[in-house]
């Protein structure tokens, strides 16, 4: 036997071991599918298979990464570059930009992402003069999005009485000609939309008999991670590439099926069996990720929802310590629990940042724990959101770069053509459009023909629309030489963007020229690493299309230690020794948008599974009492999901629905009072008043959870400050006493610090030496 096949569990070895035919996978979380997958890849190459011949499906471009370096370290060689490996979009732009042609798309289309989408439905919408409240942009674009993943194109909509009746019923009759106008647009832009990837990849396999032999021959062997995430599109496109060998191999949970308001269909795992001959069906049982607390508080969760296939799933591993609880009064102070936690367990056993990752429901959750990992100086990174990629200096530098390579890309000449200011105007724009529009033609195509047409445009309003078309034609010469980074150093110093942000002076103007660096320097870094590979150059275009298909995991671009902060959604497929699930309240997490019907109940309750399934080591969740939603301080009340897992698992820092105890209102763990804590803790109507200090058995509970850093607070209770001694704090370094305010346990001192300025800390607990 192969050596690395001993890294397997017999049930996990069997299909690595199939090598034909069609097999799915069906397992728990932590139970080994994607480590199936890996090895199975390793084990097909070592029999032989060309790896041009093996396409690999994952959830993220770093996934694929990953797995391709395992593989090369399994098997040795570095054959493994040659694997087909990536998203759905990301292996599917590669191949629609050989075949482009043949749909009428330029090779060099660009990809818009969903702001520039949004950005073209909100220019149609206007341009057709709808009401804007009716024909909510953002609505609209989702509304697309779920035809074009579900095949539906502007004709197929047009054909379909009862779609379109169903968007007059919500008081859209004009939707499809929204969608008209949209999908003409990006055509006309030469720009395919993400969903579009998938669409046109369809349209490309069924309208083009020889193209589909051709990619059903390459890809021999078939593989896809996560399969219980797929939608309709991306179903079919795997359907169709694996029919003529039918040697297909997908992993999946269907407890973990989170996209399902993203158009993922559940029922792809469930039909696989007869969408193919003779599937083999595994299970997996074991999981190695977790401890025994973990992954019995998940089955605990999971067994409460009704549509689901039965599964076991059990570890050898230790039972590790319970899953910890905490209700905290705000937003604020969750944060600052977390962000104490973190710092306290690092400490204690010497752990890296990268160790633990802070989940949540929604991206607006992040604020909170930002600052409070900010106060404490622990270094963290927010995946998803708004990217680097989106920040308006970086995306205008993007446009230039995109415009470039494809001159039709109305979206990105539409935001630089007067950034930095050249004197062309919205009116010169507006008939610019209408001619472009009237012609059908892009707008640079327009400005260069300029001579030919009968344009209001006065003669040094044309002077100014010649030389940015020079330009941007100067740098397209440029770059079908030179390499991405050379075309991009050149870009920002000749449009004068830099010198225009350095004018600015402010703080902001200063951090935007530090992007616009990062970038450069990203640029150089792609660059080295393409030139490295065989098959590649470091180009323009390249680059673009990489930028372009980024996940949200994939931005990830430092190898710096940080504090993982991520929603929940992001979080599939990964593993942290250390997990803080914020947030734990009803409306909030289920989402009060989910709770209309049980199947959106149940997939909320995936969406835990998930998350707690990614600990390792230990989880904790945690709650508010009370928090800011849409402006609004509401009252919040702990999640169901709490209450659903047996007590058996859990570890609760505060009692159960004791109101008269507030946790940790007036100091953290460290002793720090917040004054602005102090100022929200107004007792609320209906709300019994809260205690101003934790308990003697809350404490307890502390110091068990954090012993080896409260310990030393002992020594401080006997301590007798005055004013103008000098003190040595354990976080915040030398310091001398200012004030001391009221008496006995409620005792504070105002100190100066070296590190961290002017606090406030409660002598009770203040962890402090007295030096002098
Ligand atoms: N046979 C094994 N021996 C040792 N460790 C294993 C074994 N199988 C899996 N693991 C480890 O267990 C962890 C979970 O494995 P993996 O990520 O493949 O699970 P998964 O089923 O894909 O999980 P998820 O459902 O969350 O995607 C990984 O750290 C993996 O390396
Ligand atoms: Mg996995």
């Amino acid at each position: 036997m192969e050596s690395y096949l001993a890294e397997l569990n017999e049930a996990q070895r069997a299909p690595v071991l199939q090598k034909d035919g069609a097999m799915i996978v069906i397992a728990g979380a932590g139970s080994g599918k994607t480590r199936v997958l890996t090895y199975r890849i390793a084990y097909l190459m070592s029999q032989g298979v060309d790896p041009f011949n093996i396409l690999s499906l994952t959830f993220t471009n770093k996934a694929a990464r990953e797995m391709k370096n395992r593989i090369s370290k399994i098997v040795g060689s570095s054959e493994a570059k040659n694997l087909w490996m990536g998203t759905f979009h990301s292996i599917f732009a590669k191949i629609l930009r050989f075949e482009a042609d043949k749909l009428g798309y330029p090779s060099n289309f660009t990809i818009y992402d969903t702001q520039d989408s949004q950005s073209v439905i909100r220019a149609v919408i206007k341009d057709m003069r709808l009401d804007k409240d009716v024909y909510k942009y953002k609505q609209v674009y989702n509304r697309i999005s779920s035809f074009k993943n579900s095949l539906i194109t502007v004709k197929a909509y047009f054909q379909n009485p009862e779609l379109q009746e169903a968007d007059a019923m919500s008081k859209k009759p004009r939707m499809g000609e929204i969608y008209q106008a949209y999908v003409e647009r990006c055509f006309k832009a030469g720009a395919m939309d993400f969903d579009d990837l998938l669409l046109k990849t369809n349209e490309l396999l069924n309208r083009f008999p020889e193209v589909l032999h051709k990619y059903q021959s390459r890809f021999r062997y078939i593989l896809v991670d996560e399969y219980q995430d797929t939608n309709h599109s991306q179903y079919l496109i795997v359907k169709a590439l694996s029919d003529k060998f039918q040697n297909i191999c997908v992993v999946g949970d269907d407890a973990q099926s989170i996209y399902a308001f993203r158009g993922a269909n559940i029922n792809n795992i469930l039909n696989f069996q007869k969408d193919y001959e003779n599937v083999e069906m595994y299970r997996l049982e074991q999981n190695y990720r977790s401890t025994k607390n973990i992954v019995n508080a998940a089955n605990s969760i999971i067994d409460k929802n009704k549509t689901k296939l039965e599964k076991v799933v059990w570890t050898a591993n230790d039972d590790g310590p319970k899953i910890v609880v905490n209700r905290l009064l705000t937003d604020g102070e969750e944060g600052r629990f977390v962000a104490s936690s973190i710092f306290e367990t690092k400490m204690q056993n010497q752990l890296s940042n990268g160790d633990f990752a802070i989940l949540y429901r929604t991206n607006a959750q992040s604020r909170a724990m930002e600052d409070a990992l900010r106060k404490r100086d622990i270094p963290y990174r927010i995946y998803g959101g708004l990217s680097f990629y989106q920040r308006k200096e970086i995306k205008d530098i993007l446009s230039y770069l995109r415009l470039l390579i494809n001159p039709k890309d109305e979206e990105a000449l539409k935001r630089i053509i007067n950034f930095p200011a050249r004197g062309i105007g919205q009116t010169t724009m507006d008939r610019l459009s209408i001619a472009a529009n009237q012609y059908g033609k892009s707008i640079f195509e327009v400005i260069e023909n300029l001579d030919h047409l009968d344009l209001k445009i006065n003669k040094s309003t044309r002077n100014k629309l010649e030389n940015f078309v020079n330009m941007i034609k100067s740098f397209t010469i440029l770059s079908e030489n030179a390499d991405a980074f050379v075309v991009a150093d050149t870009v920002t110093k000749k449009t004068g963007l830099v010198q225009e942000m350095k004018k600015d002076g402010t703080p902001e103007g200063v951090a935007r020229i530090e992007n616009i660096e990062e970038l450069l320097n990203g640029i150089r870094d792609f660059v080295e690493e393409q030139k490295e590979l065989a098959d590649s150059s470091g180009s323009l275009a390249e680059f673009l299309e990489d930028v372009a298909l980024a996940t949200d995991m994939d931005k990830d671009t430092s190898d710096e230690d940080r504090v993982a902060l991520m929603t929940i959604h992001l979080a599939k497929g990964l593993e942290f020794p250390y997990v803080y699930i914020v947030g734990l309240e009803e409306d909030l997490f289920p989402s009060a948008m989910s709770m209309n019907t049980r199947s959106e109940l149940e997939e909320e309750r995936r969406l835990f599974y998930v998350a707690l399934t990614r600990a390792e080591t230990q989880a904790y969740l945690t709650y508010t009492q009370s928090r800011y939603r849409w402006g609004k301080l509401v009252d919040a009340e702990a999640s169901r999901f709490i209450e659903e897992i047996d007590d058996q698992f859990l570890d609760y820092l505060v009692p159960q629905d004791d109101y008269k105890y507030k946790p940790l209102i007036d100091t953290d763990i460290f002793g720090e009072v917040d004054k602005s804590k102090l100022r929200q803790t107004k007792p609320k109507k209906g709300t019994p008043p809260p205690a101003h200090k934790p308990t003697e058995q809350q404490l307890q509970k502390l110091r068990k959870l954090k012993p080896a850093a409260l310990e030393p607070a002992k020594a401080t209770k006997t301590v007798n400050l005055a004013e103008g001694n000098e003190v040595e704090h354990m976080r915040f370094g030398k310091g001398t006493v200012l004030k001391i305010e009221g008496a006995g346990q409620d005792q504070k001192a105002e100190i100066d610090f070296e590190h961290g300025g002017i606090k406030n800390l409660l002598l009770r607990f203040a962890k402090l030496k007295v030096l002098s």
